[in-house]
């Protein structure tokens, strides 16, 4: 299968239980919950996102993309490739997976969850969005924006989960204290910073 690649670059997780690790991000263009067209955004499922995920290159197959993030990698280390988007559920499969495993990578996913995703994956970060019917209901991580309405974090709680994440919704004023205040009245969240913004690294 062919991929469209919005970015593949090389910095530091930002986010969540995995943050401060070094890792191969491969953006995948396209999501199902908006367009990416600002027009659009008002009328869309998810309104509150923060990235260009419009178009890119494409890559023929799973191993040319495997090789190129590969060639990325620096070298030593415990390499790994977090696969996001848009949602990288629309075009992530198994031999994506594969590839990149046959690279040594762990392989990481940043998910809305609406969609099924592929098996094998070393770390499932969902990241619910109200309206939508979570088709991925198990993995390491939930990584909620908040504040967001519509959303129970409680239901979210019972899931099988490692761990769970509150993660200021980046434009809204007062999102971080929102997200403080919640963590601290609700102990089973943690907070989760979107620290390469706050460093000014991609
Ligand atoms: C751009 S999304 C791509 C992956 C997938 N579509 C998703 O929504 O999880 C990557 C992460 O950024 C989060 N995110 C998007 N917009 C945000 C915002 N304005 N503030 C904080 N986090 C945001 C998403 O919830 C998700 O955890
Ligand atoms: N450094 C960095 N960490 C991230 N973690 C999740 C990201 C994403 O956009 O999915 C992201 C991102 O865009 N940059
Ligand atoms: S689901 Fe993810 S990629 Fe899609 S619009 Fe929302 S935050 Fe952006
Ligand atoms: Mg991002």
């Amino acid at each position: 299968m062919a991929y469209t690649v919005k970015e593949l670059f090389y910095t530091l997780q930002g986010e969540g239980g995995q943050a401060g690790r070094a890792a191969i991000f491969i953006r995948l263009a396209g999501c199902n919950l908006w367009s990416g067209r600002e027009e659009d955004r008002d009328a869309a499922a998810c309104r509150f996102c923060d990235t260009d995920f419009v178009g890119g290159e494409r890559y023929g197959d799973a191993v040319a993309l495997a090789r190129a993030a590969a060639d990325l990698w620096p070298g030593g280390g415990f390499p790994l490739a977090v696969v996001t988007g848009g949602e990288p559920g629309l075009q992530l499969d198994d031999a994506l997976v594969r590839a990149l495993h046959d690279h040594g990578f762990e392989v990481a996913v940043e998910t809305n969850g609406t969609i099924a995703l592929p098996a094998g994956l070393d770390w499932v970060c969902v990241s619910p969005k109200a309206g939508t019917e979570l088709k991925v209901a198990a993995g390491e991580e939930i990584k909620l924006v908040w504040p967001q309405d519509g959303i129970d974090p409680d239901a979210l709680l019972r899931l099988p989960f490692r761990h769970f994440f509150l993660q200021p919704r980046d434009g809204v004023a007062g999102s971080v204290q929102e997200c403080v205040s919640y963590c601290l009245t609700h102990p089973g969240w943690r907070l989760s910073l979107q620290t390469h913004k706050l460093l000014g690294i991609p």
